[in-house]
Parts: C-alpha cells; structure tokens; sequence
C-alpha cells in the first residue's frame, strides 16, 4: 500500500430488533474490517436500533455508560483501528435524544462525536413519512477531526442533503467525508448516489456512505447501496443491499492531483456570493 493512502472498511450490516444481537454483529464485522487491515472502520447510522422513531428512546445509551459504547471503545482498542460508530440513539443528561456518531482512536479513546444537525422531517406523497424531530434534538456543531493521518468530517444521513455542511468540513481541510445513513426506498435509488458523487465533486473529496443491509422480513425496506466516492466523482466501491465489508483505499494523491489540474476551489469568487452587497 502506498504511504499516501489508507484503507477504510464500511461494515453494511443488518439492523434488527435485537439490540444485543446487533452490537455483536457490529463487532464481529469490525473484526472483520481489521483482518482486512483496515485503519478506518465504519458502522451505519442507528446501527443498534432500528430506524424508526417511537423506538430512539428504548435504546438510548449515555456516554459513557452503555453495552454499545463499551463495544466500539474496546474493539477500536483490540483491533489498534479507528472506529467511526454510525450513529446511536445518544441521551443527554437533561433527557434530550441526539442521533450521534461517536469515533473512537486506536487506543479505545474518545477522538470525536456528531450529532445529527438537520432532522429528517419529510412527508413524501405516497412514500417516507418520517419526523425525527417529534423524539430528537438537533446537533449544532461541525464535526472535522484528525484520525489515522487524515482529516475527516463527519454528518449523518439527511447531514448530506445541505451542501453548505460538505464546503464548511472541506474548507476546515476534511479530505474524506463520512456519512452514516439509512436512506429508504423512496429516496435511496433516486437520490444516494446522486447525493455522494455530488458532495465529492463539489468540494473534491473522497466521500464514504455507510449504510445498513436490507432484509426481506424488514418492516420498512432499505436501500443499502454503501458506496465510497473518490474527489473526481467515480464510485469506487459499492454494495448492493446485502450485509456486506465493504473496503476501499483512500489515496490521497488522487485528491492533490484532481485539485492541482482543477483548482475548484481556489476559484471560488466569495466577493461575489454575498447576498448583502446586492440588496
Ligand atoms: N434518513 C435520513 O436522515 C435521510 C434520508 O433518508 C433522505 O434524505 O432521503
């Protein structure tokens, strides 16, 4: 492997009622990452928990006390790899419900945690009704942390949609930007993979989408389709809806070389987007 890159494993696991059974399918796939020598491993959003709202509360954990927490620390520590959590149900000690990533570095210690800044609230005509809102609070900070000799930043899921997010992480010097999601099968086939090679071309960074695997006896059907972009918008590795260890390598001479040849952006005229100077 070249010493410009990394390799990066997305654990596409299924998600079930069971909250036990899917931290243990967690670790077993981050177990597998490692084998696969991974320095970077990461889960999908709401990986101990179905997604569905009513049931946020139920598996709630507060860190640092909690089965999934200890999981993701002490697996990050085993296996010496960082380990990028999806996202949990997280509470607060006032009460108040996140969706948050927590990251974990090769020692098992805390490097960095996201949550969820926009909420899915959506009422789509004859497909997702969704309001996270009802049961969660929104995260107002912009997660960019230095992990295995790269800077990542981190949204979750709907994080995605808003461009303005994406420019902030890679103006901050994010080089690979994470997104654990659960995207349905209204939006998943329309708008997945439009979203990743969007916000990889945009800001010309690698772009990691993690999510988790369909099953036929799943309640509410999921798209799958975890995928790693590279920063000239090629699909460098995707799943289909099956659980699968998806493994991909971040080379970053890829991304010098597509910014040296088309320097996006440096060409930005931000004298020109400010909306004030016309009004
Ligand atoms: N689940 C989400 O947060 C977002 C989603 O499914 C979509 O944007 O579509």
């Amino acid at each position: 492997m070249k010493s410009s890159s990394i390799t990066i494993g997305i654990c596409q696991l299924t998600v079930t009622p069971d909250k036990a059974l899917n931290i243990r399918n967690a670790e077993r796939m981050l177990k597998g990452a490692a084998k696969e020598k991974c320095q970077v491993a990461i889960l999908p959003e709401m990986f101990n928990c179905p997604y569905e709202a009513e049931l946020f509360s139920r598996y709630a954990e507060s860190y640092p006390d909690g089965d999934t927490f200890t999981m993701l620390s002490q697996t990050a520590a085993q296996e010496r790899m960082v380990v990028v959590g999806g996202s949990i149900p997280e509470r607060d000690e006032r009460g108040n419900i996140y969706n948050t990533c927590f990251i974990f570095d090769e020692e098992g210690r805390l490097l960095g945690r996201h949550r969820k800044i926009h909420l899915f609230d959506v009422e789509i005509a004859g497909g997702t009704v969704f309001k996270e809102s009802n049961i969660l609070s929104a995260g107002q900070d912009i997660t960019v942390i230095k992990a295995a000799g790269l800077t990542l930043g981190i949204g979750i899921c709907y994080d995605i949609r808003f461009p303005e997010l994406s420019r902030l992480m890679a103006l901050a010097g994010a080089k690979l930007l994470i997104f654990p999601g659960v995207f349905g099968m209204t939006t998943g086939p329309a708008h997945w993979e439009l979203l990743m090679r969007s916000r990889a071309v945009d800001n010309q960074v690698f772009v990691a989408g993690a999510a988790p695997a369909n099953f036929p006896e799943a309640l509410d059907q999921v798209y799958g389709h975890s995928m790693v972009v590279d920063p000239w918008g090629q699909i460098i590795s995707v799943a289909d809806d099956k659980e699968k260890l998806l493994i991909a390598e971040i080379d970053l001479e890829i991304l010098n070389k597509v910014r040296r040849e088309l320097p996006l952006l440096q060409h930005r005229r931000t004298d020109v987007y400010d909306l004030r100077q016309k009004m």
